[in-house]
């Protein structure tokens, strides 16, 4: 998936399965503020990329924040990837957005973000949604909740079984999100999760996000 971060071999990261950290910002934050959590997050440890998930935001409020942030992802060469907004996405210098299934038209994403952008696309547990998603074209699909999760109401749930399936039949990679933690995430690894999305196990970790990240790692390492 991130076009722009560096492989997981050069990051010291989980060569046996290539499973890497996805991390995905707390649902509040003050830009500034946050930037020094967030470096000191990246440098713990391997993260592929970042996603802004900012909601109610007007789009003054959401550009200062990506101006602030962006560049510290990036010049750590990890994506970043806005949530739910290709638009913006494309106009303030992010890698890639993230989308839903109602945040507008895949299709138009696609071809608004072009070939050097990353779109990513939320396929729930429905192979289905994520076979739509392949053919038009998203750089990774994303199943989930596979766990319970404090961090946004969710309707879907998913199973292990999907990844494995996933990984058997496409080479477009996986993204599993939702209640994933250092302590449950082997399951997923195991079943060929490309990348671990994780907002709560790294941001609300007891001993704080770089130990989070470096929980995460060490999960992911095991698991391999
Ligand atoms: C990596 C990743 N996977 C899934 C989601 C969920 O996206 P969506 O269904 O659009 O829900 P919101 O995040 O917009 O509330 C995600 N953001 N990232
Ligand atoms: C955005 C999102 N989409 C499905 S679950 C989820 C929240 C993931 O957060 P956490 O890792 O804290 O469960
Ligand atoms: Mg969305």
């Amino acid at each position: 998936m991130p076009r722009s971060a560096k492989p997981a071999e050069e990051q010291g990261g989980n060569r046996e399965t290539g499973c890497r950290l996805y991390l995905v910002t707390p649902p509040a934050l003050e830009p500034a503020r946050f930037a020094d959590i967030l470096a000191a997050a990246l440098d713990a440890g391997d993260v592929a990329a970042v996603q802004l998930r900012l909601k109610d935001l007007s789009d003054d409020a959401l550009r200062r924040a990506i101006d602030v942030l962006r560049p510290v992802a990036q010049a750590r060469d990890v994506a970043f990837l806005l949530n739910d907004r290709a638009d913006l996405a494309k106009k303030t210098g992010c890698d890639g957005a993230h989308l839903g299934q109602t945040d507008g038209d895949h299709a138009a994403a696609r071809k608004l973000l072009g070939p050097d952008m990353m779109l990513g696309i939320t396929c729930h547990a429905s192979r289905h949604l994520a076979m739509e998603a392949g053919e038009l074209g998203a750089d990774y699909v994303a199943f989930g909740a596979f766990f319970p999760t404090s961090t946004k109401t969710v309707e879907h749930h998913a199973e292990p079984e999907i990844l494995a399936w996933w990984t058997e039949m496409f080479e477009v990679p996986s993204v599993a999100i939702g209640g994933i933690n250092a302590t449950n995430c082997a399951p997923l690894v195991q079943a060929g999760a490309d990348f671990l999305a994780v907002v709560g196990a790294v941001w609300n970790h007891p001993d704080g996000p770089a130990a989070g990240v470096r929980a995460m790692n060490e999960a992911i390492a095991a698991a391999s």
